[in-house]
């Protein structure tokens, strides 16, 4: 079998991902089916950080359309982050590997404190690691927290996964006539406008020099797959 092309990744899922065919909420075969899928990944020997989106619960954008102030709006999405983080937390353990939610806010009843320190300490213990409540800051994502975090906790590269195979020249949903990129840079990610991921996102990623990895995680075992350098996905970097 091939061997892991990084040690220490953080991996960004998808929040919508977790609602499986519902339009809301956490669909438990789907949470569950992930826990496997990044337990497996693990195995290899991989130390793994997860940063989960929010959005099929609250997204800040959208709640504030039905007029919530933005930053109200979205310290609901930063909180629905960490509720997908205790559902997945929960899978994780209930599988018999260690888990351990960090939060970005002050919440001693529910989580620890995110801080480089604890990340490291329980990445080297074998613990999967999730956090949530994305960087703590409104007008900013979870793809842009995963990126800060992969800075931050000296990770190697940040695994995109989604419900796309890659970036595409347009949104794949909506034309089909979009191509697929294999690579691209940072810069071009940027200039090219493409919504995968917000130009944020990928310019905290150029400036850290991150490679990014966006890929669909539809596929059991595509995080594996991915970490052992024979997935399929679009590489941003250089
Ligand atoms: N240029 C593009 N290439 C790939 N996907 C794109 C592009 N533009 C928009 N998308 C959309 O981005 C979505 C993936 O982004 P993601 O942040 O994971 O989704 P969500 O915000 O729903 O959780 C896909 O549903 C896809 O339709
Ligand atoms: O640092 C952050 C991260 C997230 N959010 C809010 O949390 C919501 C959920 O995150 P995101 O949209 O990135 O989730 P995903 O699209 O991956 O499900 C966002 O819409 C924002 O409202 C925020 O305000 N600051």
């Amino acid at each position: 079998m091939a061997e892991p092309v990084y040690r220490r990744v953080v991996i960004k899922l998808s929040g919508e991902f977790l609602a499986g065919s519902q339009s809301f909420g956490i669909d438990q075969p789907t949470i569950d089916r992930v826990a496997d899928d990044l337990i497996a990944a693990q195995k290899l020997g991989v130390e793994l950080a997860v940063v989960i989106g929010g959005g099929n619960i609250f997204r800040g954008v959208e709640v504030s359309a039905r007029g919530v102030s933005r930053p109200t709006g979205d310290t609901m999405g930063m909180l629905a982050t960490m509720m997908n983080c205790l559902a997945l937390e929960a899978a994780i353990e209930r599988k018999g590997r260690p888990a351990r939610t960090l939060s970005a806010f002050v919440m001693p009843e529910v989580s620890e404190l995110f801080t480089r320190g604890a990340a490291h300490k329980y990445l080297s213990e074998g613990r999967i690691v999730l956090l949530g409540g994305g960087t703590g800051n409104p007008f900013f994502t979870t793809d842009t927290t995963a990126v800060l975090r992969a800075a931050e906790i000296g990770a190697e590269a940040v695994l995109k996964a989604t419900n796309v195979d890659g970036v595409y020249s347009a949104d794949p949903k909506k034309d089909p006539s979009a191509r697929r990129f294999d690579r691209l840079t940072h810069s071009q990610a940027i200039e090219g406008g493409y919504k995968v991921m917000d130009a944020t996102a990928f310019a905290l990623a150029r400036e850290t020099s991150l490679p990014i990895i966006v890929f669909s995680i539809a596929e059991p075992g595509s995080i594996g797959a991915i970490l052992r350098g024979t997935g399929h996905g679009t590489v941003v970097a250089g």
